[in-house]
């Protein structure tokens, strides 16, 4: 089970690395990791669990993220009523596509494998296209827009050896991103 002792911290040498694509059909090993990541990231959106487990909330984790330099990455959001918004494994990812337009989060962005904050605006593409594999093998295509296409590309970014803060205006973090929608 993956707690926050499974979660390696920057500056691990591993979250720099460009990860490995993995073989497909998934062998047991990986389609087990992959389940313990997105089992990770649904106790560390359960108040109780999260708490008896000292868990940090995560809507995605990239295998990198546990120390597995591979190209997996789970995604778990849910929207305030506690519907699920998106439950997604990404398997080999690439963004085959993506809007010109840009998108931040007012409030920046933070990491499971960063425990001190980074304040400053984390510019990424408002839109993208995601060409990524199933468990089995298939090939599948994802749209993601908005908060949803944050995430992804910053678990994306893990998969690269890219950290959030590599993205942030070191002059001035919080300047105003030209064409870019504030989320
Ligand atoms: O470290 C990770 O990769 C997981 C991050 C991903 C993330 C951070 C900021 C913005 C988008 C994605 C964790 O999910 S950080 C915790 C969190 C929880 C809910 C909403 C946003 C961030
Ligand atoms: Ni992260």
């Amino acid at each position: 089970m993956i707690t926050m002792k499974e979660i390696i911290r920057d500056p691990h040498d591993t979250l720099r690395l460009k990860a490995q694509p993995v073989e497909l059909p998934l062998n047991d090993e990986d389609r087990k990791t992959l389940h313990d990541m997105m089992d990770y990231l649904k106790r560390s959106q359960d108040d109780k669990i999260a708490e008896q487990q000292q868990l940090r909330p995560g809507v995605g984790i990239a295998a990198p993220q546990i120390n597995i330099s591979k190209q997996m990455i789970a995604l778990f959001i849910k929207d305030e009523e506690g519907n699920v918004l998106l439950e997604e494994v990404l398997i080999n990812p690439k963004i085959i596509a993506h809007s010109s337009e840009l998108a931040y989060l007012s409030t920046g962005e933070g990491c499971l494998s960063v425990d001190e904050q980074i304040p400053g605006y984390v510019p990424r593409y408002r839109k993208v296209t995601v060409r990524s594999y199933t468990m089995d093998g298939e090939m599948v295509k994802h749209r993601f827009e908005g908060f949803e296409a944050i995430v992804a590309q910053h678990e994306i970014d893990h998969l690269n050896g890219v950290m959030f803060y590599d993205h942030i205006n070191q002059e001035d973090p919080f300047k105003k991103v030209d064409n870019a929608v504030e989320l």
